[in-house]
């Protein structure tokens, strides 16, 4: 069976950034398509941010509890593994995205469930439930739709069954023991949550460091509480073949370069997770059609229109573009390109609510320019501890040309730390552009470091100078003391 249908604006992807796309764009009065082929919420909601989180939140409480004297004689037992993966199940709604569905219907925001393909400008094909439908876009096609594992070449590694990260927070029965390749985010996160739920866990790292796009105290942090849990860290590793058989998965291990080889020649394992990052979404998308290259990013200037296509009807956010690859940025870029849409092709022209002639031409930092993507993005690792990071490292600031001071404090010493935990430890660090006096990057390690992250990214963002900043102050005795602490070895 086949039909048309026609909206002003198609978003393809239903995820947390397709999501705030359609919100944004149909708010002057546009209508509005979201094409969904799966759950809508997409990865973040039943597949990654979500329930990776629970995974690793009662580790997380119990250890806390056992640092505090008064507490830690409560604590008289491990992480209850049925429970966590019942409060998970509860997190993701059993996979049921009706909530979410409900949300669309209710923001007027029509779903279209099925698999949608470019077939030429401005028109896609979407096929699900035996149906096939011409849509077409009168006005704009904003492509949402996210990125997915990238598994390596290693002979007889898929046809042994590996895990991705779909696999690794959807679990049902913990593993006895799981290797893990790959020392990025997900491959820290889910070993720390999979040795806390009893798993056996070893991770193989390429390189010479975890988080390799950190500040390198922070993997190293990172990389000690692993190995003081048990979990075997392997550096300079790679999986050379693997195969399955009723004993489990044999994953044999060979150095990289000319690194010596690993300690530990062959791994028998339960499960094998592959955690080697990610790529764009974008190789069933008939992009062909309109003359881009399947399986490429989708390339974006700050307004989010997709470079290399004529007529300016393209637009993409999220891990599809390869600008962002976490949840809050993409939205970041959903919400800044909803409203190009929405402005752009307001169907009533320029209207005081925002037309056309306010957003041509808009500057950098206007609602309608995503330039924090540019130097002021932050990440969070829930690991232990956890790492939070905004704007340059150092070593990016440097290879930027920037003339940088760098700020560091231990944590341990400030007030607020001895309160919380005898126990409590980490590094803050500031990354100071001297030329202009301003923060430019921003780096906290410790118990509860992401909560502390926000005032770093408005202080880059906000390009606060040192002697302004000065005057932003701490509560004592809170652990965020340390931005004195920061300020004042920096002389103020
Ligand atoms: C294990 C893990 C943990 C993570 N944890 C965090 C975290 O704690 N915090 C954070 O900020 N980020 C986290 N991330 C990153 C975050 O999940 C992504 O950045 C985010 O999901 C990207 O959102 P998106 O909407 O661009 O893509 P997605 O969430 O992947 O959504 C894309 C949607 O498009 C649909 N789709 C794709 N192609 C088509 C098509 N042709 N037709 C119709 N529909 C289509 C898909 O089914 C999907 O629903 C994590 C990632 C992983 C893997
Ligand atoms: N808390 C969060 O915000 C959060 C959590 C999980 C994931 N994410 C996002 O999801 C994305 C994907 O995460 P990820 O950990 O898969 O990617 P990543 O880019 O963070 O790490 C990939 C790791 O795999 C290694 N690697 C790459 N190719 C390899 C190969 N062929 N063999 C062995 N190792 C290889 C890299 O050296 C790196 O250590 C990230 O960009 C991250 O921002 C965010």
């Amino acid at each position: 069976m086949s039909s048309d249908e026609e909206f002003d604006v198609v978003v393809v992807g239903g995820g947390a950034v397709g999501e705030n796309v359609a919100d944004r764009a149909s708010r002057t009065g546009l209508s509005v398509a979201l094409v969904e082929h799966a759950l809508v919420g997409g990865e973040c909601s039943y597949w990654a941010c979500m329930p990776s989180k629970v995974l690793l939140r009662a580790g997380q409480v119990l250890e806390q509890a056992r640092a505090v004297p008064g507490a830690r004689a409560a604590v008289d037992g491990g992480v209850d593994a049925a429970a966590v993966l019942a409060r998970r199940d509860e997190v993701v709604h059993g996979w049921d995205d009706s909530s979410q569905v409900a949300w669309v219907d209710s923001a007027g925001i029509t779903l279209l469930r099925g698999h949608a393909r470019l077939t030429g400008p401005r028109t896609l094909l979407v096929t699900g439930d035996g149906r096939e439908t011409v849509v077409r876009a009168r006005r704009a096609v904003v492509v949402a739709t996210g990125s997915a594992p990238v598994v390596p070449d290693v002979p007889g590694l898929a046809d042994a069954g590996l895990w991705t990260s779909r696999e690794a927070t959807a679990v049902q029965e913990v593993p006895a023991r799981l290797a893990i390749l790959g020392g990025g985010v997900v491959a820290v996160e889910m070993a720390r949550a999979y040795a806390d739920l009893g798993s056996d866990v070893t991770l193989v790292v390429r390189g010479e460091h975890l988080l390799g796009n950190a500040e390198p105290f922070a993997g190293e942090a990172v990389a000690a509480d692993l190995r003081a849990s048990g979990v075997r860290v392997l550096f300079g590793a790679q999986a050379v073949s693997a195969r399955r058989d009723d004993g489990g998965v044999h994953l044999d291990l060979g150095p990289v370069r000319d690194a010596a080889p690993p300690e530990v020649a062959t791994l028998h394992v339960t499960e094998v997770l592959v955690a080697t990052g990610r790529r764009p979404r974008t190789d069933q998308l008939g992009l062909e059609s309109v003359g881009l290259t399947p399986g490429e990013p989708l390339h974006v200037d700050d307004a989010l229109a997709v470079q290399g296509v004529e007529g300016g009807w393209l637009f993409a956010a999220g891990d599809v573009t390869g600008r962002t690859a976490t949840t809050h940025q993409g939205k970041y870029d959903a919400r800044v390109v909803g409203d190009v849409v929405a402005a752009r092709f307001h169907p009533g022209g320029d209207g005081a609510d925002g037309g056309p002639a306010v957003e041509r031409g808009a500057p950098p930092w206007s609602r309608y320019r995503a330039t924090a993507d540019l130097g002021a993005v932050p990440q969070v690792v829930f690991s232990r501890p956890e790492v939070a990071w905004v704007g340059r490292t150092e070593q990016q600031a440097r290879r930027d040309g920037l003339d940088v001071q760098v700020l560091s404090y231990e944590l341990g010493d400030v007030a607020g730390a001895s309160v919380a935990s005898p126990e409590y430890a980490g590094t803050a660090q500031l990354v100071v552009d001297r030329a202009r006096g301003v923060v430019v990057g921003a780096t906290f390690v410790g118990p509860d470091a992401a909560e502390m992250l926000h005032a770093a990214t408005i202080a880059v963002v906000g390009e606060v100078p040192l002697d302004r900043l000065w005057h932003a102050v701490p509560s004592y005795p809170t652990v965020s003391e340390v931005w004195l602490r920061l300020l004042e070895s920096a002389g103020l």
